[in-house]
């Protein structure tokens, strides 16, 4: 299973993603976060995991081509995550543009949400799944909030989806077990404060993963 941690900004907690076993690190570009990076220290930092192997994702809201231009140019991402309200159409483009992977991001808070993902399928190489974002928050993700992921047991077996939204070491066990993604995103649930990682925490979501893993082939 693929495990990402986003919202990184030091070479400290890079390197505990890295050591933990991460395959993905993210990097927001969004001013109003606490996580957003110069685009020179997700460079920085992602080609220090992708040294090791690991895949390095650009995080934009409905990003316009002239600063994707720049992110794609300086930081050399493998992989774009689209957090906005970005069309069909507009990930299309994105991926024409640029010769790289794009992962869609949905708000998800009920059945009808789910409904939404359709017209990406075959378009984005690969959906995330965050809750929808509380109404005070300026942030489209990166609120530490989860869904109900029973809803996803409705969910079509072949979409392919990474898990985000509020997961943690305490509760990634459940989540695992509720769904069946190919993939986990955690950003608040490994931070100390908003913006702030922690390299213990950090180390319990993968300590937390593993147990649960344990846990799925001892049933
Ligand atoms: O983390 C942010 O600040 C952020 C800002 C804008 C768009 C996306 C953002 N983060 C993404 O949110 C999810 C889950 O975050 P959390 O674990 O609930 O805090 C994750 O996919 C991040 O990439």
């Amino acid at each position: 299973m693929d495990i990402k941690i986003c919202g990184l900004s030091t070479i400290e907690t890079t390197d505990a993603v890295i050591a933990g076993g991460a395959s993905h690190v993210g990097f927001i570009f969004f001013e109003k976060s606490p996580r957003h990076v110069a685009v020179e220290t997700a460079a920085e930092l992602g080609g220090r995991a992708q040294a090791k192997g690991l895949k390095s994702v650009a995080v934009t809201v409905n990003a316009d081509d002239a600063y994707l231009d720049n992110i794609v140019h300086i930081m050399k991402p493998d992989l774009l995550q689209l957090h906005g309200s970005e069309s069909p159409e507009r990930v299309t483009k994105v991926k024409q543009r640029y010769g790289l992977p794009v992962m869609k991001a949905f708000s998800i808070s009920t059945q009808d949400d789910l409904a939404k993902i359709t017209p990406y399928i075959g378009v984005a190489d690969r959906l995330l799944f965050d809750a929808k974002a509380p109404k005070n928050s300026e942030l489209p993700g990166g609120n530490g909030v989860s869904f109900d992921w029973t809803l996803l047991k409705g969910l079509d077996p072949s979409v392919d989806y990474m898990l985000s939204g509020g997961l943690n070491a305490g509760n990634v066990g459940d989540a695992i077990a509720h769904s069946s993604p190919s993939g986990l995103d955690v950003s608040s649930g490994v931070e100390s404060e908003p913006g702030v990682k922690s390299t213990i925490l950090i180390a319990s979501f993968f300590e937390a993963i593993a147990n649960a893993k344990k846990r799925e082939s001892n049933d």
